[in-house]
């Protein structure tokens, strides 16, 4: 039977939403016979920075590397850059950047020419958009390599070589970049110059990024959209304002009393200050008010993930005590 086209009635397909870098839905993963990921799903778009956060053990290198083609899933749904990465060829891997945990091989080679070298394979695939690779001494100031730029790979102190494993990451200058715990040895300096290196790469380049770590100031500070993964599954997922809000509902008031320590959380602060004071007065010493973190909103989604339990985040991770 032939197809009858309806008048008015599209019969094309969706054409592919570009912007859409990341497309996962329902990733499952087993190892053996334990099922690691029950069901993950995830998107970025062009230009977003998404932290993924999660206990040891949670899932997210394994999720990472299904992304990057290095490990096959169980079943699910993956496309990156449009792409199953099951099935990526060198096109494909030439628009992904990995920054792996540490360059240790090409001791001997000198650092400018290690990034000639690599920048090589990314020549073919450079676009009208996109040019390939990215200059040496650019990528050099970029990463703050400058000085090291002819010293061997082998010279380089621990935070410098760090720099360079993001440097061969981006030399093929990214659509999409994974970020391995990136600034793991860096400097308060390094690790400053390398967030806005990530600011410049999202903003300017439009680069899509993905990093795991497990400092949560980091992601508070670099990434657009969190993501917890826990027990296999993403739990949450939003700015760091949005999941410090989730828990956030109460704030935090401390305070002491003839010496003794009070925590009390509540939903209404400014209500409760009123009524404390009134009642204790001058007798009311070192009083703190405080909103939730997202260390806080991490904690009490995670403790929630692995106990089971559904209701009352603040006031468990909160609630030591209370006055009045
Ligand atoms: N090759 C493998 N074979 C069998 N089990 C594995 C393998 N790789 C990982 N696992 C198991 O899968 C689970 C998820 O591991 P994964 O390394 O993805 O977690 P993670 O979130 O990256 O942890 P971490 O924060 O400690 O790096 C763990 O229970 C781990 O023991």
């Amino acid at each position: 039977m032939t197809a009858v086209e309806l008048p008015g009635v599209a019969t094309a397909p969706h054409p592919p939403d570009e912007d859409l870098v990341l497309d996962v839905r329902d990733l499952r993963m087993r190892y053996g016979t334990v099922d690691v990921l029950h069901g993950v799903d995830l998107t970025a778009r062009r230009g977003e920075v998404l932290a993924l956060l999660g206990p040891n053990g949670a899932g997210k290198t394994t999720t990472i590397e299904i992304l990057e083609g290095f490990r096959l899933r169980s079943a699910g749904s993956v496309r990156v850059l449009g792409v199953d990465p099951g099935r990526g060829d060198e096109r494909w891997r030439a628009r992904l950047g990995v920054v792996l945990q540490s360059w240790r091989d090409h001791g001997k080679w000198r650092v400018r020419d290690l990034l000639a070298h690599l920048g090589d394979f990314y020549a073919p695939y450079a676009t009208d958009r996109i040019s390939r690779p990215w200059p040496v001494d650019d990528l050099l100031a970029a990463v703050g390599l400058t000085a090291q730029a002819d010293k061997r790979v082998a010279r380089l102190s621990g935070g410098q070589r760090r720099r360079l494993d993001v440097a061969v990451g981006i030399v093929g200058r990214p659509e999409l970049l994974f970020l391995d715990e990136p600034t793991v040895g860096f400097d308060p300096a390094a690790r400053r110059e390398f967030h806005e290196l990530v600011h410049r790469l999202a903003d300017l380049d439009e680069t899509t990024i993905l990093l795991t770590t497990h400092d949560l100031d980091e992601a508070e500070k670099l990434a657009d959209r969190i993501v917890i993964l826990a027990g296999g599954r993403i739990i949450a997922d939003g700015s760091p304002d949005e999941l410090s809000r989730r828990v956030a509902g109460d704030a935090e008031i401390r305070w002491t009393r003839d010496g003794e320590r009070f925590v009390h959380a509540t939903p209404d602060a400014t209500g409760f200050l009123r009524d404390l004071l009134r009642e204790h007065g001058d007798r009311v010493q070192e009083l703190e008010v405080r909103r939730a973190s997202l260390e806080d909103a991490y904690m009490a989604l995670v403790y929630e993930e692995e106990s089971g339990v559904r209701s009352g985040r603040a006031d468990r991770v909160w609630q030591q005590g209370s006055d009045r």
